[in-house]
């Protein structure tokens, strides 16, 4: 049986990439060894024992906190199924693929709903075939962890986070070397910067690229 290790579970409008506006049910695991110094999810870093809780207490909290509950495969699907209206589902974390996902993306598919992986493609991408899969690769992250080839190939779409003119740079270069035109190419600026974001607009006409902007965060909600 799975141990999947979840930090929150909340239903909102996805607001990045190709899904932007769908109404979602985010499931956040816990646990991410990468380490971006801007991370918006810090809170699910560490997966310490004195955090674990309730199934009850995760459900219902509403701010971020480094608490979460174990789980299995079967009883989220249940629980996303049942008490859930969304029809699609973004598994997150911290770092999703850190576990083998396989299960969870199945019994998700098989309650008639549609998946998506949120990952920085450092570890493998075990996911069910038809499961949607965006990649996030981070730039110089401290941990040295590299984006594999295996998650350039596995994804449907690939999202770049920018602060400053070297990503930019460096973007470029990765793109040329890793993103076939198949794939969906989004530049997503760091923590609603209007410096990054206009890096973003210009690079996205050299590059054909879309920008994806957090727009949860431009209207106020989770
Ligand atoms: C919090 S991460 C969790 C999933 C996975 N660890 C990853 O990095 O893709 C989800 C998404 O948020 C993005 N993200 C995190 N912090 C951000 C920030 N401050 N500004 C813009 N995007 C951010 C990541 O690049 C990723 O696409
Ligand atoms: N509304 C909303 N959309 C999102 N898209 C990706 C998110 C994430 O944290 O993975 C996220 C998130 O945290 N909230
Ligand atoms: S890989 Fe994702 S969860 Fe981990 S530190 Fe980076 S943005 Fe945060
Ligand atoms: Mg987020």
């Amino acid at each position: 049986m799975s141990r999947i290790k979840v930090n929150e579970v909340f239903e909102t409008i996805q607001g990045e990439a190709a899904f932007t506006g769908s109404p979602a049910v985010f499931l956040r695991l816990q646990g991410c060894p990468v380490g971006c110094g801007w991370c918006d999810t810090k809170h699910t870093w560490d997966a310490l024992q004195e955090h674990e809780t309730s199934q009850d207490i995760i459900i219902a909290k509403t701010e971020d906190s480094p608490h979460y509950f174990v789980s299995d495969a079967k009883n989220l699907a249940e629980m996303v199924a049942q008490n859930y209206q969304a029809k699609h589902v973004v598994i997150t974390g911290g770092e999703p693929c850190m576990i083998d996902l396989t299960e969870l993306t199945t019994e998700l598919l098989a309650k008639g709903l549609r998946v998506q992986i949120e990952t920085s493609g450092t570890f493998e991408v075990r996911v069910h075939p038809r499961a949607w899969v965006t990649l996030s690769p981070k730039i110089d992250m401290p941990a040295g962890l590299p984006v594999l080839a295996s998650s350039y190939a596995r994804a449907d779409e690939i999202k770049y986070p920018v602060g400053n003119a070297r990503d930019i740079e460096v973007v470029i270069e990765q793109v040329l070397q890793h993103v076939t035109p198949s794939k969906l190419l989004w530049l997503q600026p760091l923590s609603q910067s209007k410096k990054a974001t206009d890096l973003c607009i210009a690079a996205a006409t050299q590059l054909d690229a879309r920008v994806s902007i957090q727009t949860h965060k431009f209207i106020g909600i989770r």
